[in-house]
C-alpha cells in the first residue's frame, strides 16, 4: 500500500497472496516473455516460468504457453550458473532459456550454461548516456530492445519489474511504448527504505504536474488483494 514492491533494495519479499499469484501465472502464461532488470535477478534468483497446471512442464505440451524470460543486464552482471532456478527449470522443460540483453559481447564460459538451454544474449550496442546515472553509456532504449526482441519473434513482454524498470516505464518518454498496467495491491505497509514505484517528478513550464494517469480502470478484488488494471492515458 505504501508502493513499496520490496522491503529493502536486494531482498525478495513476498506480497502478493494465492489468488493474485495466480493472475499473475497466468498473465505468464499469455505473453510471448517476461522481462525484469539484472537487479531483480540478482535479489530473486527468480524462476520466471508459469506453474499453472496444464502449461508446458506441468502436463502440459512441450513448453507451451511458457514465456521466454528476459534479464535487462547492460553490463553483464549477472553472476548466472547451472543451479540458477531459471537455468534449472529450462533444463528439466519447465520453462524456457533466457534471453540476456547487454550492451557487450560476452566471454564464452557465460554463454554456455545460457545457450545449453535453449537461451542466449542479445547484444544491444546502442548504449546512451543518462545523466541521473552514474555509468556512462550503459542505458539502453527502450525501443531499441523491443525492435531487437520483436526480431527474435516475441510480440508480448510482461515486465515484471524492478523497481527503476517500472520507474523508468512509468516515464513520459517511454509511457507511450506500455500498453497496459497490471498492478496487485496487498494489504500491507513494507515502511520507508524499500523498493518503491515512484516515478520522476514531471514539469511543464517549471510547474510541477501529474506524471501519469491510467484509464479504463477496473479495480478487481483477488482474495486478501486488490488488482488494478488500465491503460496509459496518453495526451
Ligand atoms: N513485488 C514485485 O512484484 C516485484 C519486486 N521486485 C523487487 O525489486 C527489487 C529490484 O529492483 P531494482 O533494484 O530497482 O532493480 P531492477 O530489477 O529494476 O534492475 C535495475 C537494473 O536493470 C538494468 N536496466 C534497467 N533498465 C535499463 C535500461 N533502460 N537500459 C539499461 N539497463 C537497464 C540496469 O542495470 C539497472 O541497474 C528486488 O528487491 C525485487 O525483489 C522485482 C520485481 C517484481
Ligand atoms: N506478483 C508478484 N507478487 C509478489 O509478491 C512478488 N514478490 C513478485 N515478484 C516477482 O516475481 C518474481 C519471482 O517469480 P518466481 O516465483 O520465482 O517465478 C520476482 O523476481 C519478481 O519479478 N511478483
Amino acid at each position: 500500500m505504501d508502493s513499496n514492491i520490496a522491503i529493502a533494495p536486494g531482498v525478495q519479499s513476498p506480497i502478493s497472496g494465492p489468488e493474485s499469484k495466480a493472475m499473475t501465472h497466468f498473465l505468464r502464461s499469455k505473453h510471448d516473455a517476461i522481462m525484469i532488470g539484472v537487479g531483480t535477478a540478482t535479489a530473486d534468483n527468480p524462476s520466471l516460468n508459469c506453474r499453472l497446471e496444464g502449461v508446458g512442464g506441468y502436463g502440459g505440451e512441450g513448453l507451451e504457453g511458457q514465456p521466454r524470460p528476459i534479464i535487462i543486464d547492460p553490463q553483464g552482471r549477472w553472476d548466472f550458473n547451472w543451479t540458477s532456478k531459471v537455468i534449472v527449470l529450462a533444463k528439466e522443460g519447465r520453462g524456457k532459456g533466457p534471453f540476456i540483453i547487454t550492451l557487450q559481447e560476452p566471454p564464452e564460459w557465460k554463454k554456455k550454461p545460457l545457450e545449453a538451454v535453449g537461451g542466449k544474449y542479445i547484444v544491444c550496442m546502442r548504449g546512451w548516456r543518462d545523466q541521473s546515472k552514474p555509468e556512462p553509456n550503459t542505458h539502453l532504449q527502450w525501443m531499441d530492445m523491443f525492435s531487437a526482441l520483436r526480431e527474435e519473434g516475441i510480440k508480448s513482454i510482461m515486465i515484471e519489474g524492478g523497481g527503476s524498470v517500472i520507474n523508468e516505464l512509468l516515464n513520459q518518454r517511454n509511457f507511450g511504448s506500455v500498453n497496459s498496467v497490471i498492478v496487485t495491491v496487498a494489504p500491507m505497509w513494507m515502511g520507508k527504505g524499500g523498493v518503491q514505484v515512484c516515478p520522476e517528478a514531471r514539469r511543464e513550464n517549471a510547474e510541477k504536474v501529474p506524471m501519469a494517469r491510467l484509464r479504463d480502470v477496473k479495480w478487481v478484488p483477488l482474495g486478501e488483494d486488490v488488482v488494478l488494471c488500465g491503460r496509459p492515458k496518453l495526451h
